[in-house]
């Protein structure tokens, strides 16, 4: 087994407070990683650590077993970042913004072939209808879908994703866990933060869960509470933290199975 993710001791301080307690990750090729948590546990904040996009006081990351810099190979990589606009003022299209995740630091100009690949991958969101139109006129889950074809289009060997499909309707969702299950099936390692397992559940296998930037969990995935994997099911809870203690850090209602 070759360690796609490692991440040790990681600790990382923000705001002068320390959010990231020495954390530790290994994740194997072809692994399907989920990362719960309560909200402001850590999820995003590790995640962006995993692909530097916040500094770390302690510990190492390496992907694809280097450390990170840029000798890692960023093109392998694809990363959803937690929901922002894909637009930020950018008089883009959607299948500008598609092709953009084509590109990295080795290559400026998109290759061959780009144009088909950006709608293919747009087509896997249920988007290809949009791909000429200005991302800045898409609504805000059309956006995320348009950052999943981004870094869909990549075919990358590790996808980081954190909460991917937050604010996206059920339907899209099915289309974006089936998409993920292909590449997956394809060997395809996914590292995903999510608020509950829903439409990505058949595929998640193993679940990592943090609590006030340490991992308290990792291992098997929670188990829903019943009801809760009924696809009509409203994923409706409290957002207050006693209750989230209560639930062990996890959102409420959704437990793992000691
Ligand atoms: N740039 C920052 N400066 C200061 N504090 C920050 C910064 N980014 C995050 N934090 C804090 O770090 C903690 C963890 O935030 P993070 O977004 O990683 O949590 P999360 O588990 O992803 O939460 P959620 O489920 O709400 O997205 C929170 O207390 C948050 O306020």
């Amino acid at each position: 087994m070759t360690e796609v993710v490692r991440a040790q001791g990681l600790r990382v301080d923000l705001g002068g407070a320390t959010i990231l307690h020495g954390v530790e990750l290994a994740v194997d090729d072809g692994e399907v990683v989920g990362l719960l948590g309560a909200n402001g546990s850590g999820k995003s904040t590790f995640v962006r650590a995993l692909v530097g996009a916040v500094p770390s006081q302690a510990g190492s990351v390496r992907l694809f077993g280097t450390p990170l810099g840029r000798d890692v190979p960023w093109h392998r990589i694809g990363y959803v970042p937690q929901r922002v606009s894909a637009a930020a003022g950018v008089p883009a299209t959607a299948a500008e913004v598609v092709t953009s995740g084509l590109l990295h630091g080795r290559r400026l100009v998109p290759p061959r072939g780009a144009r088909r690949r950006s709608v293919e991958a747009l087509a896997v969101v249920g988007l290809a209808d949009v791909a000429d139109r200005a991302v800045r006129e898409l609504s805000g889950g059309q956006q995320q879908r348009v950052l999943i074809a981004r870094a869909l289009v990549r075919r990358p060997d590790l996808l980081l994703l954190d909460e991917p499909v937050a604010g996206v309707d059920l339907p899209s969702q099915e289309a974006f866990a089936r998409a993920l299950a292909g590449l997956v099936a394809a060997g395809t390692t996914v590292v995903v933060v999510l608020h509950e397992l829903g439409a990505l559940q058949p595929l998640v296998r193993r679940c990592v869960v943090l609590r006030h930037g340490r991992v308290i969990h990792d291992g098997a995935p929670p188990r829903p509470s019943p009801g809760h994997d009924d696809p009509h099911h409203e994923h409706v809870h409290p957002h207050d933290a006693a209750l989230a203690d209560e639930a062990g850090g996890l959102v409420p209602a959704v437990r793992w199975q000691e």
